[in-house]
């Protein structure tokens, strides 16, 4: 019989994924495909991808929720097979749906989670205060009457009410507000400086950068692991930004074009690269869209951001191009 649970010595990491493998429908959907990362210890990790990317999926088997078909998790240096007692203990985890008890107040909510752990709110006062006293006004309100962003920490607190070493937090900022999508990455960082690990999955590409490093993922696979900054200055060429008064046609005028090598919308604008980086290529793209008929034509270069990284990423790998078409 085993005496506990085995802890592995020595590792800086506190979140290790090595070739995760996860499918359902027999096989059928494959929604974790050979992923492999570490989330250092103390990191702000974010695991960022569109909907149905794997991300759920993945924190899922973190959680010791779900198995993995195949490869090994481990998170604050335990198994998550064997060892998914210790586990947890030790993780605090906000599920991408609203967890909480709709028809708990603020403080019963708090109270359960702080029971089902055998701790006290008390006792861990001083992790959630920041949080908490941003909520106790409406300590006495239902859950299910809380505005998004109000829910968003009362769900924080719950999964801080343990005191974790590792926080695991799918998808938190989705559906709420710009404001309080802002005020929860501060407290994120606020978080991280208390000592705590954090991985963390968005669909937002501009959250990336209040990310130390990030793992981009496209229907299951990983398509970069590095800090932001590095994964925008690995983007191989120059970015044009263009736009005129009929944007959908000039979409298809400009993919027309022989030398381009990609184009997509992007806000107002198209983005695009050539084939050949010439210096002259803002300028030739002016020329030929306005002899497309083109007018209030704007053709410059822009700097690439997170966004355009993984859609080049996502490009470069064929595999995933057929299973999304
Ligand atoms: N229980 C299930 N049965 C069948 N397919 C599933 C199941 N759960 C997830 N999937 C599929 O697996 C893939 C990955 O889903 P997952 O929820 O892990 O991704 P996600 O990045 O979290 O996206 P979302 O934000 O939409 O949940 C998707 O194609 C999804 O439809």
């Amino acid at each position: 019989m085993r005496a506990g649970p085995e802890k592995l010595h020595s590792m800086a990491s506190s979140v290790i994924l090595e070739n995760l493998v996860k499918t359902y429908n027999g096989g059928e959907v494959l929604a974790v495909d050979d992923v492999s990362f570490e989330v250092k210890d103390g990191e702000l990790f974010g695991l960022i991808g569109p909907d149905g990317a794997g991300k759920t999926s993945i924190f899922r088997i973190l959680t010791t929720l779900l198995l993995a078909d195949k490869g090994t998790a481990r998170v604050a240096e335990y198994d998550v097979v064997k060892d998914y007692r210790a586990i947890r203990n030790c993780v605090g985890y906000m599920p991408g749906r609203f967890s909480l008890y709709q028809d708990l107040t603020i403080q019963e909510n708090l109270e359960f989670f702080a029971t089902v752990f055998g701790t006290t709110i008390q006792a861990n006062y001083d992790l959630i205060k920041d949080i908490y006293e941003q909520i106790k006004p409406f300590g006495h309100r239902r859950a299910g009457k809380l505005s998004g962003g109000m829910k968003q920490k009362l769900a924080l607190c719950c999964a801080l009410i343990h005191k974790p070493r590792v926080l695991l937090l799918d998808e938190p900022t989705t559906g709420v507000d710009v404001v309080s999508r802002k005020e929860f990455w501060d407290m994120l960082k606020r978080l991280k400086q208390q000592g705590i690990t954090i991985l963390v999955s968005t669909p937002y590409m501009d959250e990336a950068n209040r990310c130390e490093r990030i793992a981009l993922i496209q229907k299951g696979r990983i398509l970069s692991v590095d800090t932001p900054q590095q994964i925008i200055d690995a983007f191989p060429k120059t970015l044009y930004a263009v736009r005129s008064a009929d944007i959908y046609r000039l979409l298809q005028d400009v993919r027309q074009m022989e030398e381009v090598e990609s184009c997509y919308t992007f806000g107002e604008f198209l983005h695009v690269t050539f084939r050949d980086d010439r210096p002259d290529a803002a300028g030739r793209l002016k020329d030929y869209v306005a002899k497309k008929g083109h007018t209030d034509v704007v053709a410059e270069k822009t700097a690439p951001g997170i966004e355009d990284s993984f859609i080049r990423l996502t490009n470069e790998h064929p595999e995933i191009q057929e299973k999304v078409s």
